[in-house]
């Protein structure tokens, strides 16, 4: 896979490049992990286990539904801290209102698929991502630091449903709509848009703010790692 900075392609240096890219590039075996997983692998190659996909349909759910309180809590960093002249709020609302289509969408998915939303329990891998949102939502978390994990979070998944429409890929019919919603160059655009806001904060920020952002970084990159394992294991 192509991560951006890699000096064969040409890429940008180091002291060109954005924080969260030279992050991609120290992370690459995690970031792949979390972006080739195998269950993204058999949704690409049409093997993957219907089950796997309807359990990641419901706790998916779950986890949308507490991350619009987490993108609602970006935003209102977002106007305290991004400056007036800053995009950021108008990138964050469209987030936002997408979500609406998003959460419209899983219900709807769900009745397609024969599965009830009121009655999905969250796994414990669900609750310790949630977790991990209600922590970045409280007040004293920098501005910086919950860019940048918006940013991961939406990246992972815009670059492993992109990965199931690639060329070469046998993805099945009912499928494809699931990967087109995050998997669509508008979504990626709203990815790089994301990715911007992050640079743009980690540039100002300190030393001990920079470790933290990295540090949710990771977290974000392990946690997509487990949903992803969760759903395909059935854990
Ligand atoms: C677990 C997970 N990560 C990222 C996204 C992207 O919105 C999602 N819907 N679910």
């Amino acid at each position: 896979m192509d991560v951006p900075g890699d000096p064969k392609t040409g890429q940008p240096s180091a002291e060109e490049e954005g924080t969260t890219t030279t992050w991609l590039r120290k992370h690459r075996h995690l970031y792949t992990a979390a972006t080739r997983h195998p269950l993204i692998l058999s949704i690409r190659d049409g093997t993957v286990d219907l089950d796997s996909f309807r359990r990641w349909l419901g706790q998916d759910y779950l986890f949308v539904r507490a991350f619009t309180a987490f993108l609602s809590s970006v935003l209102m960093k977002a106007w305290k801290q991004s400056g007036d002249e800053s995009s950021d709020l108008e990138v964050l609302l469209g987030g936002l209102s997408a979500l609406r289509d998003e959460i419209a969408w899983f219900q709807e998915e769900a009745t397609r698929w024969g599965i009830g939303l009121s009655g999905i329990v969250p796994r414990e891998i669900t609750r310790g991502y949630i977790r991990f949102l209600e922590e970045l939502m409280k007040p004293d978390m920098e501005y910086a630091t919950v860019a940048t994990a918006l940013w991961a979070i939406e990246t992972v998944y815009q670059q492993s449903f992109a990965f199931c429409l690639e060329e070469g890929s046998a993805i099945r019919p009912e499928l494809v709509g699931a990967c087109e919603r995050w998997g669509n160059n508008a979504f990626g655009q709203y990815c790089h848009e994301l990715q911007r806001i992050a640079d743009c904060q980690l540039t100002k920020a300190s030393k001990d703010d920079l470790e933290r952002a990295e540090s949710a970084f990771l977290r974000v990159l392990e946690h997509e790692v487990k949903f992803w394992e969760m759903c395909h294991e059935d854990l």
